[in-house]
C-alpha cells in the first residue's frame, strides 16, 4: 500500500466509516468481556487456542491436524452457539437494560473497586460473625461471595434478597426450616444479592467421603468462577473456604476474617498512596498557610 492510497483512503473517509469502526469496536470490547466474565468464556479461550494451532497446522501443511481440525471447525461454530446458549439469551437480554451498559463501561473490575471497600469490610465482619455462630450452633451454611466472574445465572436459580450483610439477616437465611436455607447466600459488591441458590457440583474425586453436596457446591462454584465461596457444615461446624477449585478447611473466626480482607478488599497501590498521601500533605500545606494568615492578621 503506497503512501498515496493511505491518504486517497482517508480523503473518502466519511462519518459513516467512523461509525463503523466504533461499532465494531464496541463489539470487540463487549466480546472480550463478554469472555473474561462469564463461566463459558473458559470454553471460548479454549476454542481459540483449537484456532490457533488449527492457523499454524495449516502454515506448516500439517496434512493430518489440519484434516482434523477442519472437520472439528465445521461443527466448531454450531457446537459454540449450542454450549453457549444460555449466555448468548442472557447477553442479548442485558443489551436492552441501559444500566448494566453505564455499569459495564464504568465498572472494569467490581469487587476491586475501592469505593466498595467499607461495604465489603462490614460485610467481611458479619460473615466471619454469622460463621463463628453457625459453628458453634452446627447450622449449615453455604455462603458465595462474587469477584469478577458474573454470578447472575446462578443468582437466578435462588429468590432475590438484596439487603445488607448483617449477622441477623444471615442468621435468618440460614436458620434451619426457613425456605431459604437451602443452598447458596449470593453476596454481590458487599450485599446479599440472593439466597437459596443452586451451585453447580463439582466432581473433585479427592473430595472426602464425610463431605456431601453442601462442600461440592462450595468447591463447584470456585471451580467453575472465581468466586470465594464458605461453608460451615451442618454436621461438624467445620468452617471451609474454597477459592480456584481448592477447599481449604479449618477456619476459625479470625483466620476467616484475614483471609477474606486478603482476598476481598483491594490494597492500595503505591501510586494510589502517594497519590492519596500527595493530596494529605497540600491540605495539611493550605491548613497551615490558612492559619499562619490568620495569626498574621491578628498581630
Ligand atoms: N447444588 C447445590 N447448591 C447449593 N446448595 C446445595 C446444593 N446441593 C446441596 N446443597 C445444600 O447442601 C445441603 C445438603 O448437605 P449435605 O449434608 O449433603 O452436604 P455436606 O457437605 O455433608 O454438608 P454438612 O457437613 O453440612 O452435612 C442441602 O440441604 C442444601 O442446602
Amino acid at each position: 500500500m503506497t503512501l498515496n492510497s493511505i491518504v486517497a483512503n482517508f480523503q473518502t473517509f466519511k462519518l459513516v466509516d467512523l461509525l463503523d469502526i466504533l461499532i465494531i469496536a464496541f463489539l470487540i470490547y463487549q466480546l472480550l468481556g463478554f469472555v473474561n466474565r462469564t463461566r463459558a468464556g473458559q470454553l471460548a479461550k479454549g476454542a481459540l487456542i483449537v484456532m490457533a494451532v488449527y492457523l499454524v497446522a495449516n502454515i506448516l501443511n500439517m496434512r493430518t491436524v489440519t484434516w482434523l481440525l477442519n472437520s472439528l471447525l465445521q461443527v466448531g461454530l454450531l457446537t459454540l452457539v449450542v454450549l453457549f446458549q444460555p449466555e448468548i439469551r442472557r447477553a442479548l437480554e442485558r443489551m436492552g437494560q441501559t444500566d448494566q451498559w453505564a455499569y459495564r463501561f464504568f465498572n472494569k473490575n467490581r469487587y476491586n473497586d475501592t469505593s466498595l471497600k467499607g461495604a465489603w469490610r462490614s460485610a467481611i465482619i458479619a460473615i466471619c460473625d454469622a460463621a463463628e455462630r453457625f459453628s458453634e450452633t452446627k447450622t449449615g451454611a453455604l455462603i458465595v461471595l462474587e469477584r469478577n466472574t458474573n454470578l447472575s445465572e446462578i443468582v437466578r436459580t435462588g429468590t432475590p434478597v438484596n439487603s445488607a450483610v448483617n449477622l441477623e439477616v444471615l442468621g435468618t437465611i440460614f436458620y434451619e426450616g426457613t425456605p431459604l436455607h437451602d443452598g447458596a447466600a449470593i453476596i454481590e459488591n458487599g450485599r446479599i444479592k440472593a439466597a437459596g441458590c443452586v451451585l453447580p457440583l463439582s466432581n473433585n474425586l479427592d473430595l472426602g467421603k464425610d463431605m456431601g453436596t453442601r462442600h461440592r457446591a462450595c468447591l463447584g462454584i470456585a471451580e467453575n468462577s472465581d468466586a470465594i465461596a464458605i461453608v460451615v457444615s451442618e454436621e461438624t461446624g467445620i468452617i471451609s473456604m474454597a477459592k480456584n477449585g481448592v477447599l481449604m478447611r479449618h477456619f476459625d473466626r479470625q483466620t476467616l476474617y484475614t483471609r477474606l480482607v486478603d482476598e476481598m478488599i483491594p490494597k492500595e497501590t503505591a501510586s494510589e498512596k502517594s497519590a492519596a498521601e500527595g493530596w494529605k500533605a497540600r491540605g495539611k500545606r493550605l491548613l497551615n498557610w490558612v492559619n499562619n494568615k490568620e495569626e498574621d492578621e491578628q498581630q
